[in-house]
C-alpha cells in the first residue's frame, strides 16, 4: 500500500492525473487495452478535472462502473450520467466506450447483465481491470460496499446488486472483492475533513473497514489523501 499525501484538491488532480497517465500508457504498451474502472460520488469531479490533462491514446481505453445506481441514464443520480454530461465533452472518448447498465430493469437483473457484458469486455470470466478509481465515504464503503453488509463476504458473484444501500438511492449493483482484488492498480481520492475521522479509523485503528478490505493480490493500492482528510494521521 502506498499512501500519497498532499496540500489540497487541486494537488489530488495533479497526482490522479500522472498515475493514470503511466498506469494507461503501461497498459496499452503492454496489453493494447486500458480497462478502467470508475466511482461516483466526489470522484467524478476529480476525474473530470485530471483526466483531460492526461495524454493517452483514447481510443484504447475501455471504461465499466465499480459501482452504479440503478436508476434512468437521464437521472440526476446515474454515474454513468453525469460521466456523459461532465466529462465527454472535454476528452475524446466516445459513449460506446462505457459499459454501462441496462435500462428499466430490477438491481439483480441489471447485476447479471453487466457481468455479461463484464465477460465480452474482457473476452474471458477474469475481469482484470488495470486500474478501479475509488472513492470512500464517510462510514468507510467504497464502491457499494457498506459497513457489515454481506456484499463483504461476497465470493461467488463478481457484479452483485445491492437494493438496500444506506446511501441513497437504495437500488445499486456493484463490484465486489473478487474482482477488486484482482485488479492490477486501485486508486483511493480522499479529500476534505469530512474524510478525517474515517482516515483514521482505517490507519491508525486498523478497523476493517469495506475500503481497507481492498488490498489487491497481485496488484498495488494507493491512497491519495489532502491535508484535511489525512489531518488525524
Ligand atoms: O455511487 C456512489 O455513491 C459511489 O460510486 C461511491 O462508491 C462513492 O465513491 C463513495 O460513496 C464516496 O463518495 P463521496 O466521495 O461522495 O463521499
Amino acid at each position: 500500500m502506498t499512501t500519497i499525501k498532499v496540500e489540497n484538491e487541486a494537488e489530488i488532480i495533479k497526482k490522479l492525473s500522472s498515475y493514470i497517465e503511466k498506469i494507461s500508457n503501461d497498459a496499452i504498451t503492454n496489453r493494447g487495452k486500458f480497462y478502467v474502472g470508475l466511482s461516483g460520488g466526489s470522484v467524478i469531479k476529480y476525474l473530470c478535472e485530471s483526466l483531460p490533462k492526461i495524454s493517452t491514446n483514447w481510443s484504447k481505453w475501455v471504461l465499466a462502473f465499480c459501482d452504479e445506481r440503478v436508476v434512468p441514464e437521464d437521472s440526476e443520480d446515474s454515474t454513468f450520467g453525469v460521466y456523459c454530461r461532465q466529462l465527454l465533452p472535454k476528452v475524446p472518448l466516445e459513449r460506446s466506450q462505457f459499459i454501462s447498465i441496462k435500462q428499466g430493469v430490477s438491481a439483480d437483473e441489471a447485476a447479471q447483465d453487466y457481468t455479461e457484458q463484464l465477460k465480452l469486455a474482457f473476452n474471458s470470466s477474469d475481469f482484470k481491470f488495470d486500474l478501479l478509481l475509488l472513492g470512500m465515504g464517510p462510514d468507510g464503503h467504497t464502491c457499494s460496499l457498506f459497513p457489515d453488509h454481506k456484499l463483504l463476504e461476497e465470493t461467488a458473484l463478481m457484479v452483485a446488486p445491492i437494493t438496500d444501500s444506506p446511501k441513497p438511492p437504495p437500488e445499486r449493483i456493484t463490484l465486489t472483492y473478487p474482482v477488486i482484488n484482482n485488479a492490477r492498480n486501485c486508486i483511493f481520492a480522499v479529500c476534505g475533513s469530512g474524510k478525517s475521522e474515517i482516515i483514521k479509523r482505517i490507519f491508525k485503528d486498523k478497523e476493517n473497514l469495506p475500503a481497507a478490505r481492498v488490498k489487491p493480490i497481485n496488484g498495488s493500492v494507493y491512497w491519495i489523501l489532502d491535508s484535511a482528510a489525512a489531518s488525524y494521521l
